[in-house]
């Protein structure tokens, strides 16, 4: 059985407002994606990784742009789609995997991911076939209709869900098969299993693993790993 690391990174970037997309901005002196690859590339239980990226800007990705012999693991950059969930499609159908591989489906612009938690992501999929990295929502969070709030979920139960999404290869490409063939849409790869009847595992990480989505994003980012770099965690 092997794991295998998808890392969609082929989105524009809109709520960003760069030039450059966000997932190519440099953190800390190097590229949001080249941080978010080392992560993968360092734990020893990663056999490989496939990068999905802007079609338009293959040449551009082309690892040995962003950071020369850095990343051994990665077997291939694959042509995203429009949305993260065909991206995440294309990616599946490229990466070569057996039925019953586990594959990690991680953002690449979700940089601060920490690698220690990641045995506990594969010990959950090795025993549910699936699971969601996330955390409890901290806020109140609001239905929202029409300028108005119209009602409040009880928030003992709601997390915000982040990535890596672990699943073995067989239920997550089929899921996006059947999501893509009745033109299903989710904005995360879990709610497919979920839209089949499904449960996920959740497993709790870290209010530290933020997806860089607005230029805030970058600075908090910073902040964070500044605060590492003098011992904080
Ligand atoms: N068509 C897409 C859209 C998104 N992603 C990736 O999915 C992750 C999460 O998506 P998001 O934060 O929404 O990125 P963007 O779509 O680029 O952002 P925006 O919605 O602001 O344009 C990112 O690593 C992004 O590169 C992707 O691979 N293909
Ligand atoms: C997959 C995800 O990161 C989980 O929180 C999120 O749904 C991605 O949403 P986006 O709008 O594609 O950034």
């Amino acid at each position: 059985m092997s794991v295998i690391v998808l890392i969609p990174a082929a989105g524009l970037g809109r709520r960003m407002g760069t030039s450059i997309h966000k997932q190519y901005l440099c953190l800390q002196g190097r590229p949001v994606l080249a941080h978010t690859l080392s992560i993968f590339q360092q734990h020893p239980c990663v056999d490989s990784i496939y990068v999905i990226a802007p079609a338009d800007q293959m040449d551009f990705c082309r690892l040995d742009i962003i950071e020369p012999g850095g990343f051994t693991k990665v077997r291939d950059v694959v042509a995203g789609g429009a949305e993260r969930q065909d991206s995440v499609r294309l990616g599946l159908e490229a990466c070569q995997a057996q039925v019953d591989d586990i594959v990690l489906i991680h953002d690449g612009v979700r940089p601060l991911f920490d690698g220690d938690l990641l045995n506990g992501v594969l010990k959950a999929v090795e025993e549910h076939g699936s699971c969601v990295v996330g955390v409890p929502v901290k806020d109140t969070i609001k239905e929202v209709d029409g300028g108005f709030a119209v009602a409040t979920p009880d928030r003992r139960r709601l997390w915000a869900a982040q990535t890596p999404q672990a699943f073995r290869y067989g239920k997550i490409m089929s899921a996006h098969h059947r999501a893509y063939q009745q033109g299903y849409h989710g904005t995360d790869d879990a709610s497919l299993l979920e839209w089949q009847g499904e449960s996920v595992a959740m497993i709790e990480g870290s209010y530290r693993n933020i997806k860089i989505t607005t230029p805030e994003d970058l600075l908090i980012a910073e902040a964070f790993l500044t605060a590492s770099e003098k011992g904080n965690k």
